[in-house]
């Protein structure tokens, strides 16, 4: 039996392994560090904590990580890779990934969305729900692209940064390291390290990466 280990019984664990189920994963289970008691998350057991899911490595033909905050996931995802886990990739089967594009290990991809002809994802990255990452946009470890944004051709985004939902991203912008495009944002130019940009278009809010 195809089993996935998902570290992280959040509301987008969730969605991690629903979409994992409908991409043919056969038994999914959860492991969490943050609430010790829970026992279930949805549908789906959950096992115990990180440690535990270190010694059980072995059991699991693929690992997840299901933490939204993009720095603690990518913490997690180093931890899991040094001790040899098997990274996962979970892809949606109603989203379109070009045959031209690549992916990286541990990331995830829901429902509707997109990713067009030469683009790059990286490790551990979310593409949630019907977003689209068009041609040639590359985007670093353990980016978050929310349900519904757009990125253009061409786009760069920055290990670590979030794009809020509905946000939109021209063509050839570039987003530095552990920035967050806020919800509904139409950025028209590059963005920088450790910023906040929200409006139309977007302007830079004054607060770090919130
Ligand atoms: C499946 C899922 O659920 S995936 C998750 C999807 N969720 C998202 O995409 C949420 C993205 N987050 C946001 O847009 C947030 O509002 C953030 C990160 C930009 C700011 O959050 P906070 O740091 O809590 O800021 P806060 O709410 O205090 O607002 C600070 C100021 O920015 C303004 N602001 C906040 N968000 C936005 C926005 N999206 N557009 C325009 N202005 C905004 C506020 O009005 C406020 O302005 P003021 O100081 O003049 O009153």
């Amino acid at each position: 039996m195809k089993q996935l280990a998902i570290l992280g019984a959040s509301g987008h664990g969730k969605v991690v392994a629903d979409t994992a189920e409908l991409a043919g994963w056969e038994r999914c289970v959860f492991f969490d560090d943050q609430w010790p008691g829970k026992v279930l998350n949805g549908a789906w057991p959950v096992m115990g904590n990180t440690e535990s899911l270190v010694r059980a490595l072995d059991r699991y033909d693929g690992i997840v990580v299901a933490v939204g905050d993009n720095a603690i996931r990518k913490r997690l995802i180093d931890r899991l890779m040094q001790c040899g886990a098997r990274m996962a990739t979970v892809i949606h089967p109603h989203a379109m990934v070009s045959r031209h594009a690549s992916v990286g290990s541990g990331t995830v991809i829901f429902a509707l969305a997109v990713v067009n002809c030469g683009a790059d994802l990286g490790i551990g990255v979310i593409l949630n729900t019907a977003c689209s990452v068009d041609h040639d946009c590359i985007l670093a470890d353990c980016v978050h692209v929310s349900p519904g944004a757009r990125l253009a051709g061409s786009v760069t985004i920055g290990e670590g940064s979030w794009v809020g939902i509905g946000a939109s991203l021209k063509q050839g912008v570039a987003v530095g390291r552990r920035s967050v495009i806020a919800a509904g944002a139409v950025v028209i130019g590059d963005v920088g390290d450790d910023s906040c940009v929200a409006g139309v278009p977007a302007r830079n809010l004054g607060i770090e990466n919130a």
